[in-house]
């Protein structure tokens, strides 16, 4: 594993964006996007940039089961509001959360992944090392699932909702195993509550405990990271 220490969050969004960037220059097609505050600067730095992705495909990790595209608080709209609607790109995938057969739902996504390999995966990390929302204890073949959400990552998501009630329990998440399969991944982490997953992910045994420490298997992983979110690496 790769890691880059980083001043600041914005400084992630360009260590990130470069890469990005040297990525696409190669060839890569086909970007694996993640939700959450820690992708934002990244998807400033693409927006601000030059570059044209309407050759590119996207494809998310995951969605709230129950929220439509268009509901201000779904993945979909997240990725409208900070990237989508500024930089238009061939196609954006995004798990159907408005689709309330999981097994129609997911079957199809897996789909899409199949068609779309992913070049390059954008990950963010949850307090528990999360990846997507595949909480502590998914399977690392996993494909696409409906997944219920644990308390802790209700709690932390309870920042984007009026009432912690209106979080979604349930999500269709991307599973780890097509995480892996992607050819390069980074995965992006700021702030002190991420401290923990980090080190678990890094220095941790590879174990469902810490579905991130997966990513020890993979060939070709970066870790951006801050002063806060590295402190309790070895
Ligand atoms: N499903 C998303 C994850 O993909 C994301 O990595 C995580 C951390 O979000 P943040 O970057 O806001 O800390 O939040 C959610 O659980």
């Amino acid at each position: 594993m790769n890691i880059i220490k980083v001043k600041n969050t914005e400084m992630g969004g360009k260590e990130a964006f470069k890469l990005v960037k040297e990525d696409l220059e190669n060839g890569a097609k086909v970007l694996g996007l993640a939700t959450g505050s820690s992708p934002i600067t990244l998807y400033n730095e693409m927006t601000s940039s030059d570059l044209d992705f309407s050759n590119i495909t996207s494809v998310n990790l995951d969605e709230y089961v129950g929220l439509d595209a268009d509901n201000e608080q779904s993945y979909h709209y997240f990725m409208k509001d900070h990237l989508f609607n500024k930089k238009p790109f061939k196609n954006s995938y995004v798990p159907d959360g408005s689709n309330p057969d999981a097994e129609a739902a997911t079957k199809e996504y897996d789909k899409i992944i199949e068609e779309n390999p992913i070049d390059l995966q954008i990950l963010g990390i949850g307090r528990n090392g999360h990846i997507g929302f595949n909480e502590p204890g998914s399977p690392f073949d996993g494909t696409t699932r409906k997944v219920g959400l644990t308390e802790s990552t209700i709690e932390a998501n309870t920042r984007f909702f009026e009432d912690e009630k209106d979080v979604p329990r349930f999500a269709y998440s991307m599973g780890i195993g097509s995480i892996m399969k992607a050819k390069k991944i980074i995965l992006l982490a700021y702030g002190e509550a991420k401290a923990d997953a980090i080190a678990a992910t890094v220095d941790g045994p590879v174990t469902e405990d810490c579905p991130a420490s997966a990513l020890q298997n993979h060939p070709d992983v970066t870790i951006i990271v801050d002063d806060a979110a590295a402190s309790k690496l070895k």
